[in-house]
């Protein structure tokens, strides 16, 4: 056997290819290739290989080969589990099957998703509808909710981790009732002493309301049936749910049984049902329900489903409109689409015998995560009644969520009959029966399903809350129209299910101006005018860009009143402590510059007006005095005159407090000379000031708005400063100046600057 030149490995693992190494191996010079050569390029192999240790004997066994290969390319590709590998030579003792072997084993481990699954995954067969039938279920619509029926004790509690005791089964079987649940599946009888008790202590400490049925669950053996319907003595109402699996996979490799022999034991069980059930009819007076299931009805043969089904219903025999005969159409493992589902329910809808006397209950899974939608479609192709759980709770990835169902349905306008006014407890108690957390994006008992953190969801919510507001304000003052909720991104209204809105915006590097306007007017009722918007988001953003975090509600605010210096205490370099407005000239009849309680500002411009007040700068106090036309403009003249400042005012906004007529609030704009006018918003300062009085208010707006403006400036001399004679520790107030008396060149006592946050924390606004 001639060496080869060089060595070539070449794997291209997977379609997607995993992992691929190209290396070439000059010929040893002592003419062989050996298993030490072998192991010798094996961390190279490695280094190209993302691979578990484990793998280890494989590559070495593919490498010893490999070597054997001459001046060959090992190509491989992976066609439905068989690895082809070509342009062989030299392969005296090596054969095709022998690499093939290896390489499908470390594909198998390196790769374990195939690129042609088909080879390893049968699609779902079509459902048997005559030529040119027109399904009906794509053109209905659900105007009425199903039965529900909670297997949370049943299928639920089968799946749990730990299985739940018969005092937290109690529990929860209450809170079912309370819900509003009908029909209750509430053991596997058979299954042990505990879950026969539970069904003993429901009936015998009289724990089912009159107009609740309990379903039990049996399979189809006869010891296993006689326990089970054992187990319902003396009950108003029993529904007996007898299962066997029944698609070709169980048929042949659970029961070993034909078509005729799965007949065969459902219909022995159907006539033992029948016989125990009468017998505990003649004793009790118990009425009972036959609910048989067709376990794995979705993966059966259409034809054989109906055909099962008709004979139960003869062997039954007793079948009426008002006594029906259910008929559970399992789609015990979710394996094709929602569609398929509806077609198959509407295959046995169509065909079944005796409908009016029959009752399709539908028991969907989750596996490819629709079983909502499978169930959805499947209620529109004729189901009338569905099993689930809370949560979607049950076997794997669980049975479908009845929440979710019963909500989806209400968001239509259509009673589920289930009440869920009390999301956030039903939650809790289900998560500690079942020893579970819900993901917070879970369909409406997430934590997060009602949080909005990004700006244009935010800013379209909160317009959607005021345009929503003013149209039910509408409705009420009109008595015309209906209340409907038409919100951007959000569902239903929270405040159904038992949520408030406080979680409704919450504010990150993610948000925009309309998130925190919004968490402003929730917390402190102003309404920020759009410029002043943009320009307190700057503030936020910042802190939330530098944090990379969320921005608290308590933080937002707690921003909003440092910066705007919204405190009675001193938060900025100039703090307004008291104010007196006095006409200079005959007040016109429209303008008033007393506290009137309402948002008209003393009109500017009209009437020549004194100002005189004591506002504390960089701790001490100042007399200011100034004269104007209006108030504004009276303030600025004493500024000007004292402080030498230079304020231009832009945007003003007059408000009252949302909700507090009483209050007046002020925002204006203010700029220095000379400085850069923004057009957006972005980087403009702005200030805030609110009083019952509303001339008050536009002073403390300018003072406010001065402290964003001055940053480290120094102000000239004061010409008077005075201080107060009392403990100056003392609360202080507007009127707190009549006890003062003047004295140059004192100052007041400024608040410690660490404990500024926590009196803005505190102080009302
Ligand atoms: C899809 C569902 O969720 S169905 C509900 C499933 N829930 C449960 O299984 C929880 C409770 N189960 C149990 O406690 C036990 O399985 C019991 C008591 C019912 C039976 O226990 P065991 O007698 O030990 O049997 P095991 O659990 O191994 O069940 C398998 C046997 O039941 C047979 N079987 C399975 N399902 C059915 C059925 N629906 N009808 C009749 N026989 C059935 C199987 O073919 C197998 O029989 P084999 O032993 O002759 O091969
Ligand atoms: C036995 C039936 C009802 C079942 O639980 C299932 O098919 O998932």
């Amino acid at each position: 056997m001639s060496l080869p030149d060089s060595v070539v490995l070449l794997l291209n693992v997977s379609g997607a290819f995993r992992a691929f190494g190209l290396y070439f191996y000059p010929r040893p010079r002592n003419g062989t290739y050996n298993q030490l050569k072998a192991l010798s390029i094996l961390p190279a192999v490695l280094h190209s290989m993302i691979l578990d240790l484990h793998m280890l004997p494989f590559l070495v066994m593919i490498v010893d080969a490999l070597l054997l290969v001459d001046n060959g390319t090992l190509a491989s590709s992976f066609h439905g589990g068989i690895l082809k590998v070509r342009d062989f030579q030299h392969s005296d003792y090596l054969t095709r099957s022998y690499i093939d072997g290896f390489l499908s084993i470390i594909l198998s481990e390196v790769m374990p998703m195939l690129s042609d699954p088909s080879l390893k995954y049968l699609p779902y067969p079509s459902v048997p509808f005559s030529d040119g039938y027109i399904r009906q279920w794509p053109n209905k619509r659900t105007t009425t909710s199903p039965i529900w029926l909670s297997t949370d004790l049943r299928d639920g509690n089968q799946a749990l981790v730990n299985p739940m005791s018969n005092a937290t089964k109690l529990e929860l079987f209450r809170l079912l009732v309370r819900i509003g649940f009908k029909q209750i599946e509430v053991a596997y009888p058979a299954a042990g002493d505990n879950e026969f008790q539970f069904v003993r202590d429901l009936i015998e400490n009289n724990e089912i309301p009159d107009d609740v049925a309990i379903q039990i669950i049996t399979p189809a053996r006869p010891d296993l049936i006689t326990k089970s319907i054992a187990s319902l003595a003396g009950v108003k109402h029993g529904i007996i749910h007898l299962y066997n699996a029944v698609s070709p996979v169980f048929r042949e490799v659970v029961f070993r049984n034909t078509k005729e022999q799965t007949i065969d034991l459902t219909i022995n069980a159907v006539k033992l049902v029948k016989k125990l059930t009468e017998e505990e009819t003649a004793r009790s007076g118990a009425r009972f329900t036959l609910n048989y299931c067709l376990e794995t009805f979705s993966q059966t043969e259409p034809e054989f489903a109906v055909e099962l089904g008709n004979r139960v219903l003869m062997e039954w025999g007793k079948a009426s409109p008002e006594d029906k005969v259910y008929f559970n159409l399992a789609a015990t493992v979710e394996c094709a689409p929602s569609n398929h589902y509806a077609d198959m329910v509407e295959y046995f809808n169509n065909n079944i015998n005796q409908r009016s006397s029959v009752l399709l209950s539908i028991h969907p899974h989750n596996d490819r995560g629709t079983g909502v939608a499978a169930t959805e479609l499947a209620l529109l192709a004729g189901g009338d009644r569905v099993e689930g759980c809370l949560l979607g709770n049950g076997e794997r990835t669980g049975n479908v969520d009845l929440i979710t169902l019963a909500l989806n349905l209400y968001s239509q306008g259509v009673s589920p009959g289930l009440d869920f006014s009390n999301l956030p407890e039903i939650v809790q108690v289900v998560c500690r029966c079942n020893e579970s957390a819900v993901p917070v994006r879970y369909p409406y008992a997430g934590t997060l399903v009602f949080s909005a953190f990004a700006g244009t969801h935010q800013d379209a919510i909160k317009k959607g809350l005021d345009s929503q507001a003013a149209r039910w304000e509408k409705v009420d003052r009109t008595g015309e129209g209906i209340k409907y909720w038409a919100m951007p991104y959000i569902p239903i209204d929270p405040k159904d299910i038992g949520y408030g809105y406080e979680n409704l915006i919450r504010v990150s590097s993610q948000s925009g101006k309309a998130g925190t306007a919004y968490v402003i007017k929730q917390t402190l009722q102003l309404d920020l005018p759009r410029r002043m918007q943009v320009s307190f988001y700057g503030v936020v953003q910042s802190e939330c860009e530098n944090s990379g975090k969320e921005m608290s509600t308590a933080l937002i605010t707690n921003a909003f009143k440092q910066k705007y210096c919204l405190s009675s205490k001193p938060i900025g370099r100039l703090h307004l402590q008291s104010l007196n407005i006095t006409p200079l000239s005959p007040l016109s009849e429209s303008s008033s510059l007393e506290s009137d309680g309402t948002s008209t500002p003393p009109e500017q411009g009209t009437n020549l007006i004194r100002f005189e007040g004591h506002i504390s700068v960089d701790g001490r106090i100042r007399k200011i005095m100034g004269d104007g036309k209006g108030v504004l403009s009276a303030l600025l003249d004493g500024l000007r005159s004292d402080l030498e400042l230079e304020i231009n005012i832009g945007e003003i906004v007059y408000q009252h407090l949302e909700g507090d007529s009483t209050k007046a609030v002020t925002y204006l704009e203010v700029s220095t000379p000379g400085s850069p006018a923004s057009k957006s918003g972005v980087g403009s300062v702005w200030g805030v000031g609110i009083s019952s009085d509303s001339a008050t208010s536009q002073c403390r707006a300018i003072i406010s708005g001065i402290n964003g403006l001055v940053g480290d400036r120094r102000f000239p001399r004061p010409k008077m400063v005075f201080t107060p004679r009392r403990d100056q520790s003392a609360q202080r107030s507007e009127s707190w100046l009549r006890d003062f008396t003047f004295r140059a060149g004192h100052s007041v006592l400024q608040t410690p600057e660490h404990e500024r946050s926590e009196l803005i924390a505190a102080s009302p606004i």
